[in-house]
């Protein structure tokens, strides 16, 4: 998108909601916006120029559930036995542009205000970004948290949701972070963008729990279109799929009637129509976007609140979001 569209939709958005966006106090009080729409070329705000959030990087943020303490940054030391989160083997999918987007990111606030700004933080402020840029609501992000010490891939696995999950399971493990039934089905709106690989969803197309058959929750025609894409063996291990086949870019609640045509792309969506726990609430949200936008904010803010942490004991700011200080 060009900056200055980006620029005149912030613009347009604080006027109307009187955000209080923080103007060129960076060091002053931890506080940075991407969409701060006074800044120019010599404050930190200049970071609106290098820095466009991808999706990958609103996924980055929600999918480490060890809390948004940015472990999911941390690459393995060169030599080292111990592999680091991002080096996970669920984390492999994780495209690079995540990263380097918040890279980008942190090396400007960092000239500009060294040692202040957490990459917990910019990562937290991205991903709203990314959310707004693609048509989604706008959220005040909370500043002020630190960076994690530890970032170990066995730690990922277990905390780590599953394109296959029952939502029994996705339920167990949101609560275990102190998420409700209802985050639950708000954030996973968030598949309203973005593309997953063949291998999270080729169980439902052939061979759907043993039966030799595919899932009967697909619908036909999308049965049709996932199977060309992917075939059953020799497929190219690259191949993407739209979470959301009518508007895969956009940021909108076409997620949530799409679960109700049968046209969820993984297990875990399509589960959150079948489970009669979280049916209502599919319904309801596919119906009201200002509803989903509204809980949304909300979840997002409630997720971005697990295992902060705070100080040096638990702590750090690091420089290279890549490497523990
Ligand atoms: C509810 C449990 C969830 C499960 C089982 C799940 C699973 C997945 C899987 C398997 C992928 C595709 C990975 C790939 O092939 O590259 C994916 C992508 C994505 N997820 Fe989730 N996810 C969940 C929740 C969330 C939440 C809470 C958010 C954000 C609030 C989120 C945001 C995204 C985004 C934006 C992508 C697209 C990334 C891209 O296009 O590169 N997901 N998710
Ligand atoms: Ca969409």
């Amino acid at each position: 998108m060009l900056l200055s569209k980006w620029k005149k939709m912030v613009d347009h958005h604080d006027q109307a909601q009187g955000h209080d966006i923080v103007n060129n106090k960076i060091c002053e009080n931890q506080c940075i916006s991407f969409t701060d729409s006074t800044c120019n070329e010599s404050n930190a705000c200049g970071i609106i120029e290098m820095t466009f959030p991808d999706h990958e990087t609103t996924r980055n943020y929600a999918h480490h559930f060890r809390g948004c303490d940015a472990s999911v940054l941390i690459a393995t030391k060169p030599g080292s036995k111990t592999l680091a989160e991002k080096d996970a083997d669920d984390n492999k999918d994780l495209r690079t542009e995540g990263f380097d987007t918040i890279m980008r990111a942190k090396t400007l606030v960092e000239s500009k205000c060294p040692g202040v700004v957490s990459c917990a933080d910019i990562l937290a402020i991205a991903a709203r970004d990314f959310v707004h840029l693609a048509g989604g609501p706008y959220y005040q992000v909370k500043k002020g948290r630190w960076d994690g010490k530890i970032s170990m891939a066995s730690r990922v696995t277990y905390n780590l949701p599953r394109a296959n999950s029952t939502v029994d399971r996705l339920i167990e493990l949101f609560s275990s972070k102190g998420l409700t039934v209802q985050d639950l089905v708000v954030l996973s709106g968030a598949h309203t963008i973005g593309f997953a690989h063949c291998k999270h969803f080729v169980g439902r197309l052939y061979d759907y729990k043993g039966t030799k058959q595919p899932d009967p929750s697909i619908d036909p025609r999308l049965l049709k279109a996932l199977k060309m894409s992917c075939p059953q063996v020799g497929g190219n291990a690259d191949i993407v799929a739209p979470f959301d086949v009518t508007t895969p870019f956009l940021f909108d609640h076409a997620y949530y009637a799409n679960l109700e045509a049968k046209l969820g792309l993984l297990a875990s969506d399509q589960g959150l129509f079948l489970d009669p726990k979280t049916k209502p609430l599919v319904q309801a949200l596919g119906q009201d976007k200002a509803k989903f936008f509204q809980a949304f904010a909300e979840a997002m803010d409630k997720m971005g609140l697990i295992g902060v942490k705070r100080g040096r004991r638990h702590g750090e700011k690091r420089i290279d979001c890549s490497m523990h200080m």
